[in-house]
């Protein structure tokens, strides 16, 4: 068993979560502390600078424009994430075994071999004094795969821990959406949905200067324009066969900016939902159950609409005792392990690389740099 922290800033780019686990990398996770540190204003539009600039690259070493001061921005607020918990824990470095560090998403362009995940993990291991696993999607791509998902491995880990019936489907509503289907005797199966709340957060941060629809409030006071929604679900990602994964800005809100804020709301919220209950077409067998996790767990329009659209129970990872807020980071800190243990983060089934595949780069305290 390993004590590993992971570290999460998704694409909602709306903090930073720091979780930790007790894990052999395999079937035994015991969940530990947890915490979040939230961007300020400043940060966030730093880091849509950054993703603005990141659409010029070519390379994934290059650092246009705002990316510099992005990379240290992000560095430094996940070095002051670990110094807050092991403080707040009364933890020193060495209770630590290992870090995963997601680093933050810029540009995801798997066609292009081209995945960039801001973060440096070497001037993080230094700081820290803690040893970093990290740009865990750099491999796979290299090898032909999505990049992504990569939590999956995770969510089978826990659906197989609580001797779940299966099929299952674990949805995570971040920025984006993400399913993983897991049955008995065989590799997750997972994919990219669709939009999860990127296109909700940013049609409120333009109507109300407020970068979320809190409780899904707007969405459950509006109405759902269905011609608008099959405008947004006739956009061909929906008919393509997995693998296949998603940039944050691969969907446009343009369908609804004639609506009124609630029902615009309501209609991005279903779409969301009905995005996901597409997944459904390329699975083996009808999910029995789907856990939903990630900030869009605490939408209840959102939920509501899954309901309604897969006609199966729809429960949040909350209620099993995990932790929806949270799964993301707990799921880096296990991948950290697997990564030091040499297992597969990815497979065939989930990011479509050749065959399953380790990933990680690991920087020692002091350790020289290596250039890629
Ligand atoms: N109480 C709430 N009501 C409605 N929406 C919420 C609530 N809390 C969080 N969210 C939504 O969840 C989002 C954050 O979700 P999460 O932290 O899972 O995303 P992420 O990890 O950044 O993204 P990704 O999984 O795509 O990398 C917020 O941007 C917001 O839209
Ligand atoms: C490239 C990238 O960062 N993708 C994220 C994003 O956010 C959700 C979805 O798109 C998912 O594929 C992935 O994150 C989770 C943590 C994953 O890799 O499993």
């Amino acid at each position: 068993m390993m004590t590993a922290l992971g570290l999460m800033s998704g694409t909602s780019m709306d903090g930073i979560d720091a979780a930790l686990i007790e894990t052999d990398g395999e079937g035994t996770v015991e969940m530990g502390p947890t915490v979040e540190l939230a961007y300020n204003e400043e940060e966030r539009s730093l880091l849509r600078q950054a993703l603005a600039d990141a659409v010029a690259m070519k390379r994934r070493n290059e650092r246009p424009g705002a990316l510099v001061a992005a990379e240290r921005l992000i560095t430094r607020k996940h070095a002051d994430v670990v110094s807050d918990f092991l403080k707040a824990h009364d933890l020193s470095p060495d209770d630590i075994d290992v870090i995963g560090f997601h680093g933050q998403t810029v540009l995801h362009r798997p066609q292009e071999r081209l995945t960039v995940q801001l973060g440096d993990g070497q001037a993080l291991a230094d700081s820290l004094g803690i040893q970093t696993v990290y740009d865990m999607r750099a491999a796979d791509v290299a090898e032909g795969g999505q990049g992504a998902p990569l939590v999956p491995v995770y969510h089978q880990a826990l659906v197989q821990a609580a001797k779940l019936a299966g099929p299952v489907a674990v949805l995570n509503l971040g920025g984006v959406g993400n399913v993983s289907y897991i049955a008995r005797g065989r590799d997750p199966i997972a994919f990219d949905t669709g939009p999860a709340n990127a296109l909700i957060d940013d049609l409120m941060m333009e109507r109300t200067g407020i970068a979320l629809d809190q409780d899904g409030r707007q969405a459950l006071a509006g109405r759902v324009d269905e011609t608008v929604l099959g405008q947004l679900m006739a956009h061909s990602y929906f008919g393509e066969a997995p693998p296949k994964s998603l940039d944050r800005n691969a969907f446009s809100r343009e369908a609804v900016a004639g609506l009124s804020t609630p029902d615009a709301v309501a209609t991005l919220a279903a779409f969301t939902a009905r995005s996901a209950a597409a997944a459904r077409q390329w699975l083996p067998a009808e999910p029995k159950l789907w856990i939903v996790c990630g900030g869009g767990a605490r939408n209840p329009a959102i939920l509501n609409f899954l309901r309604a659209e897969t006609g199966v129970p729809v429960r949040t990872a909350d209620e099993f005792g995990w932790s929806a807020s949270m799964m993301e980071a707990q799921a880096f800190a296990y991948l950290a392990v697997r990564s030091l243990k040499d297992l597969p983060l990815t497979f065939p089934s989930s990011t479509g690389v050749r065959k399953a595949l380790t990933g990680g780069i690991l920087a020692v305290p002091g350790q020289k740099r290596v250039s890629a």
